[in-house]
């Protein structure tokens, strides 16, 4: 069996870094990537040495969102939020998850791709990358909590201006924003660079107590009832035949 998502301790098991491994799709989620990530992140949840995850994807992408072909079909309303469930609660381990979280994003990101960005403490970012909440110019918002997420990551204006015009942007721009903690290259998104030395200086318990501090600043209880809401709105979105329509045209678009 492949493994569509790779798990690598470090040395010292002070960094996990769990990288998206399906390249020639550009990383997209697939379901079973889902499941996958899912075991990954139960198995972070229960360590007790690793003191910063990583998560990144294969080069030449981050993440190109859900995957359309495990996604799309011939499905129901309920059937679509039993999907999109799936995923939600895999963004909401890592947004528990006890020590600090940095996406990694080592190329383009789409759609869930940033949700999944969105889960993450920090963001750094390639700066060839591009990256967009596309999900508008597909018929429908967000669908996995991602949506909800953005909202504590970036100040609400700007969130809700993005989601509405689902434009793509650079990776200053999304510096800009606050959206991202860094740019850098390629080169320096290399693993074991300096990038994440001031991290690995700090102790255990200084990272773990800051990550505590973190989420205790969150209303967690309410953020879960949003991104509920947001699964739900996503769900009945996507049924609609503008939606079918706009993933048949992207499937038509590679075919040429
Ligand atoms: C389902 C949840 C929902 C959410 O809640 O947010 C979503 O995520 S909806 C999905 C949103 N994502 C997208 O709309 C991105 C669609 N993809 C693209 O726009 C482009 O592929 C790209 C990501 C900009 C990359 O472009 P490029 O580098 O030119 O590569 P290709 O287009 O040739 O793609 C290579 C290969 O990968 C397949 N692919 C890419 N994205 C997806 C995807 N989201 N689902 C399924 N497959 C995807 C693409 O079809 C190509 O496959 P082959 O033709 O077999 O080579």
């Amino acid at each position: 069996m492949s493994d569509d998502v790779l798990l690598y301790l470090d040395q010292n098991n002070q960094t996990a870094i769990v990288t998206l491994n399906r390249p020639e799709k550009r990383n997209a989620i697939s379901l079973k990537l889902i499941e996958q990530l899912d075991q990954i992140i139960d198995q972070l949840h229960r360590d007790q040495q690793t003191k910063l995850v990583m998560i990144t994807g294969s080069s030449p992408a981050f993440c190109a969102g859900g995957d359309l072909n495990d996604f799309h079909g011939d499905i129901g309303q309920e059937e679509a939020h039993h999907l999109l469930k799936k995923m939600q609660n895999v963004l909401w381990k890592i947004t528990t998850l006890p020590m600090p979280t940095i996406g990694w994003m080592n190329g383009l990101a789409r759609g869930g791709g940033m949700e999944l960005a969105s889960a993450c403490d920090f963001r750094f970012v390639n700066e060839t990358g591009t990256y967009g909440f596309t999900q508008g110019q597909l018929a429908i918002s967000t669908g996995w909590g991602g949506g909800t997420l953005l909202y504590e990551r970036i100040h609400p204006q700007e969130a809700y201006y993005w989601l509405v015009n689902a434009d793509v942007r650079s990776a200053v721009q999304l510096k800009e924003i606050g959206f991202a903690q860094g740019v850098f290259s390629s080169e320096q998104l290399e693993f074991n660079h300096p990038l994440i030395e001031p991290y690995i200086k700090r102790s255990y318990e200084q990272l773990r107590h800051w990550k505590s501090q973190w989420l205790t600043n969150q209303d967690l209880q309410m953020l879960k009832i949003r991104m509920d809401k947001e699964v739900e709105a996503c769900s009945h979105m996507w049924v609609s035949r503008e939606h079918k329509e706009a993933v048949a045209n992207f499937f038509k678009r590679n075919e040429k």
